[in-house]
């Protein structure tokens, strides 16, 4: 079974305005409300491509129990810690340029951490633990640590998408899959902004220090893959893009479901970058249709 963990899951608030005027009353031309976090978007698009999965993580107040219903009615199983105080609301405001606000999410209580880590510990070696999204403040810094040397120690496979420190800090666990974007892979490496030759010395880097599948992932501008077994290039498809939020998570999910699939690594590398790209191009999270419409336009090629 795959689980996905998200510590701090959010409603995606997405506000649309002609043009932002800052100081003063804007009035919204639409408002879309999403269940979201990174490892929920990832289990709603498995869900989308044919694959279950269990989305783990601590859900309070009014905010959680919207997203516990909005998964239900995509008959997504979730079992999430139930927390005092509210579940955050991250505001995605599109006024031309994509603005985001995320917010801080409740403070969760040791008690409560412990439940969770409970959950990690039943897992076994036929199970796959996705760690998505950023770790919230009143937790310590090594949660994430802590949950994958549980992984890790149930040989359960590990597929981290997160940034910062506690990218850096779980390395060394070997994941079966991570999905830094090029900004998260510079600063990883401590670089400022990085070249497309450079994303491939850094990129490598990270299969040399053993871990399975690396994609790096560009916007726009396409994705990398790294493995065992090649190292790949594709550009993104090109198309309007509605809204790129849940983008990077939908690569996660394309990839983990191809390859659950028996599909080659070329082939699930080429699904991934159209999940991600469905998702730009629509409101909401990718189809399956959207998915595979758009994978025949998806390119790879071999470094
Ligand atoms: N403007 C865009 N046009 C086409 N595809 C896009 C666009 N933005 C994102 N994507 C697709 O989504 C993938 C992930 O996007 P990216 O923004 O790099 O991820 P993240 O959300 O993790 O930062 C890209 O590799 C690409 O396939
Ligand atoms: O946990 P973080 O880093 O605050 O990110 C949460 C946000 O990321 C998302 O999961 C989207 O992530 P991506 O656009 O990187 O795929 C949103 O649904 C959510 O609002």
């Amino acid at each position: 079974m795959i689980y996905t963990c998200t510590l701090n899951p959010s409603v995606d608030y997405v506000v649309h305005v002609d043009e932002l005027r800052v100081g003063e009353l804007n009035r919204a031309m639409k408002t879309l409300t999403f269940p979201g976090g990174k490892g929920i978007n990832v289990s709603r698009v498995l869900k989308r491509l044919g694959v279950d999965s269990t989305a783990l993580g601590f859900a309070g107040g009014f905010t959680g129990a919207f997203i516990e219903n909005e998964l239900r009615k995509e008959e997504i199983a979730c079992d999430f810690v139930h927390v005092p105080g509210q579940t955050r609301i991250n505001v995605k405001l599109k006024a031309g340029l994509e603005t985001e606000i995320n917010g801080q999410g409740p403070a969760i209580a040791s008690e409560d951490a412990a439940q969770l880590t409970a959950k990690i510990e039943a897992l076994s070696a036929d199970d796959v633990l996705v760690l998505a999204g950023s770790v919230p403040p009143s937790l310590p810094a090594d949660v994430y640590e802590q949950l994958a040397a549980e992984t890790v120690k149930r040989q359960a496979r590990l597929v981290i998408d997160t940034s910062g420190p506690a990218l850096r800090s779980l390395l060394a666990c070997r994941p079966f899959l991570v999905k830094p974007n090029h900004h998260e892979l510079a600063e990883l490496f401590g670089v400022s902004a990085l070249t497309k030759e450079e994303v491939v010395i850094y990129g490598r880097r990270l299969t040399e220090m053993g871990i399975c599948h690396v994609i790096v992932s560009m916007g726009g501008d396409g994705a990398f893959y790294f493995g065992k077994e090649a190292a790949l290039f594709a550009e993104a498809p090109k198309g309007t893009v509605k809204n790129s939020v849940g983008a990077g998570d939908s690569m996660v999910a394309g990839f983990l479901a191809a390859y659950a699939g028996g599909k080659p690594i070329a082939e699930a590398f080429a699904y991934s970058v159209a999940a991600g790209s469905a998702t730009a191009f629509s409101e909401d999270l990718c189809t399956k249709e959207e998915v595979e419409t758009l994978v025949g336009r998806v390119r790879v090629v071999r470094l």
